[in-house]
C-alpha cells in the first residue's frame, strides 16, 4: 500500500481531461426523474443517499471509482481501523470506529484490547448515568440530578452537542429524556453565567470533558463553575465527573465523582462516540439511546468497507466532493439539513471537515501542489432560504450542497393549512431547492435569470431517530477519512491551531511587543 500525493496517480489526469456534463440536462424532464430514482444508494438506518443532483454520470463514476481503487482508500480504511499508525503527525493509531463495533483485527496497543477498553467505558457510564437516574447517586441534599451540563471545547462540545439537539425534542416526545443536558464551552464569561443562571445549580452534574486535559477555556470554566458551586455552599467534588485521556493530568483525580476515559487515539472531532460524548447522552437520553446511536454510527461503517463506490455512501460523496474540489474548482461545500433539531451540525461539520483536511502538506509534510479541504457552512432549512440562498442561486461563485432530510417530523405536533402540513411544506421547500439550483429558470430579465447547474445531493431518512443520527454523523466521519487519504494530508491532527493559542499566553502573560501590544491596548486587555 502506497501513500501517494493526489496530482501523482493516474485518475488525476483522466479527470483533468474528463468532459465535464450538465446538470441542467440530466435533471430535466422524464430522465430527470429517472435519474433522481437511479442514483441513489442505501446508507445505515434505512436512509437514502441520493446523488443525482451532482455533476456525475456512469462515466464519471467509473473514473472516481478508479480513483478510490488506485487511491486505495479501502486499505487505507482497513489500515485505520486495524490499529496502524495512521496519525503520523502524532505518532498515533486513529481508533474511533472501534468505539461502535468491531470491524476487523483486535487492536492490542498499550497491553490492552482497545475495543474492549471502549466497552469497558460505555459500561461505566452507562451504569454510572443509571444510578444518577435511579436516585442512587444524588446531591448533598440526597435529592436527584436533573440537569447534566458539559464543559468542553472543540470536540468535547461540538459533536456530543450537536446529538444532543437532534434527539432532544424526540427524547422528550418519547418519554427519555431522563435529564436535561446545557453546553459550556467558550471562554467568555457570560456563556458560563448564561448557563449557570438557567439551572438549578444544587440538581446539577457537571461533565468536565478534555481530552488533552490542558485546554485553557475548559480549564477556566471548570474553575468559574467551581466557583459558583462554593458560593452557593455546595461541595464541586459532588457535582463533577470528569471525561478524559489517561495520559492527561486531570486524570484519576479523587477531586470528581468518578472519571471516564477514552485515549489519544480517538480525535477530539471523532469523539462523539467515545466516552466524550457516552456520558453526558447516557445521562440525558439514557445508556439504551446511546447505544442505539452506537448501533447506527457501525452500520455506516460497515457500508463504508464496500469498494464499490455505488454501494459505499461515504465513499461516494467523498469523491464527489474531491472532484467537484479539484477539478471544478468549487472550494466551498454548504451543510443544509432540512430539521431544525439539527441546528447544531454543521456546526460540529466545520469542526470535523475544516481541522481534519484544512492542510496545505502532505502526511509528510512536504507542501501539495492542489486543492484540500472546502470551507464549510450551513443551517437548517428553510431558514437558510431567506438568509444566504440568494448568493447560491445567484452568486458568481457555485456552491456544492449537502442536503439532509426526513419524511416525518420528531414531535407529534403539525397543523394542515391550505391542504398541507409544515412537515410537507418543509419537505416541499427542500424538493423545490434542489430543482431550482439544479436546472434554474430562463428569464429575459438578468436579474430574475437562474443559471442553474449548482449541485446537491441529499442525504433521506424516514425519521430522526437515534440510529439515523448515529448513521449520518459517521457518514460525515467516513467521507471526511476518505477525501483526506486522496488528498494524502493527515487528517487527524490540528497543528493549525497551535499559534494561535501560543500567542494569547504571551498577551496574558504580557510578553508581547509591535503590534500585538497595540491589540491587546485596543481590545482593553492590560
Ligand atoms: O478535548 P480537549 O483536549 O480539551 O481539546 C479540545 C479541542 O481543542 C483543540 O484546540 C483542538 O483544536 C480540537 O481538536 C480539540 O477538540
Amino acid at each position: 500500500m502506497e501513500w501517494k500525493n493526489f496530482d501523482l496517480l493516474e485518475s488525476y489526469k483522466k479527470l483533468e481531461n474528463i468532459s465535464p456534463v450538465e446538470i441542467k440536462e440530466l435533471m430535466a424532464g422524464e430522465n430527470g426523474a429517472k435519474r433522481v430514482r437511479e442514483y441513489q444508494l442505501p446508507m445505515g438506518a434505512g436512509q437514502l443517499y441520493s446523488y443525482a443532483a451532482e455533476p456525475v454520470d456512469d462515466t464519471i463514476l467509473d473514473v472516481l471509482q478508479g480513483l478510490a481503487d488506485e487511491a486505495e482508500l479501502i486499505e487505507k480504511y482497513e489500515q485505520v481501523y486495524n490499529g496502524a499508525v495512521v496519525n503520523t503527525g502524532e505518532n498515533r493509531r486513529v481508533l474511533h470506529q472501534l468505539t461502535r463495533g468491531q470491524l476487523g483485527e483486535d487492536v492490542i496497543a498499550d497491553g490492552v484490547n482497545k475495543r474492549e477498553f471502549y466497552v469497558s467505558q460505555q459500561k461505566k457510564a452507562a451504569e454510572f448515568a443509571e444510578k444518577v437516574h435511579a436516585g442512587e447517586i444524588v446531591n448533598e441534599a440526597g435529592e436527584k440530578f436533573t440537569t447534566a451540563v458539559q464543559i468542553g471545547i472543540g470536540g468535547s462540545d461540538l459533536g456530543p452537542r450537536a446529538l444532543y439537539m437532534s434527539l432532544e425534542n424526540w427524547a422528550k416526545v418519547n418519554n427519555t429524556l431522563k435529564m436535561e443536558a446545557k453546553f459550556i464551552s467558550n471562554v467568555d464569561p457570560d456563556d458560563g453565567s448564561a448557563v449557570l443562571a438557567s439551572i438549578d445549580l444544587s440538581r446539577a452534574i457537571f461533565v468536565l470533558v478534555s481530552k488533552s486535559g490542558t485546554t485553557l477555556e475548559t480549564l477556566t470554566n471548570e474553575s468559574f463553575v467551581k466557583e459558583a458551586l462554593i458560593k452557593a455552599g455546595l461541595n464541586p467534588a459532588k457535582h463533577m465527573v470528569a471525561v478524559t485521556s489517561e495520559t492527561s493530568p486531570l486524570a484519576g483525580n479523587p477531586d470528581y465523582l468518578d472519571s471516564f476515559y477514552m485515549d489519544d487515539y480517538i480525535g477530539g472531532r471523532y469523539s462523539s462516540t467515545s466516552s466524550v460524548g457516552g456520558v453526558i447522552l447516557s445521562l440525558t437520553f439514557g445508556p439504551e439511546i446511546f447505544a442505539r446511536i452506537l448501533n447506527g454510527a457501525a452500520e455506516e461503517d460497515i457500508l463504508a468497507k464496500n469498494k464499490d463506490i455505488r454501494q459505499n455512501p461515504a465513499m461516494l460523496d467523498a469523491m464527489i466532493g474531491v472532484y467537484e474540489r479539484n477539478f471544478l474548482g468549487y472550494s466551498n461545500t454548504a451543510v443544509l439539513p432540512y430539521s431544525q433539531a439539527m441546528i447544531r451540525f454543521p456546526a460540529h461539520l466545520q469542526q470535523l471537515d475544516m481541522e481534519s483536511n484544512g492542510k496545505s502538506v502532505n502526511r509528510f509534510g512536504e507542501p501539495v501542489s492542489y486543492q484540500t479541504g472546502p470551507i464549510i457552512f450551513g443551517e437548517p432549512g428553510t431558514n437558510g432560504q431567506h438568509s444566504f440562498y440568494q448568493l447560491l442561486h445567484q452568486g458568481t461563485d457555485i456552491v456544492p450542497l449537502q442536503f439532509v432530510g426526513f419524511k416525518k417530523n420528531q414531535m407529534d405536533n403539525d397543523i394542515v393549512i391550505q391542504d398541507s402540513t409544515s412537515q410537507q411544506k418543509l419537505n416541499a421547500n427542500v424538493a423545490a431547492q434542489i430543482m431550482a439550483f439544479a436546472c434554474g429558470k430562463e428569464d429575459e430579465n438578468r436579474n430574475k435569470y437562474f443559471a442553474g447547474g449548482r449541485p446537491s445531493s441529499i442525504i433521506v431518512g424516514e425519521q430522526l431517530i437515534p440510529e439515523a443520527l448515529g448513521a449520518i454523523l459517521a457518514h460525515f466521519e467516513n467521507k471526511v477519512m476518505f477525501q483526506g487519504f486522496v488528498w494524502n494530508v493527515n487528517s487527524f491532527d490540528q497543528e493549525g491551531v497551535q499559534l494561535g493559542k501560543l500567542l494569547a499566553k504571551k498577551v496574558l502573560a504580557k510578553e508581547t511587543d509591535g503590534a500585538l501590544t497595540a491589540y491587546s491596548e485596543l481590545l482593553g486587555i492590560f
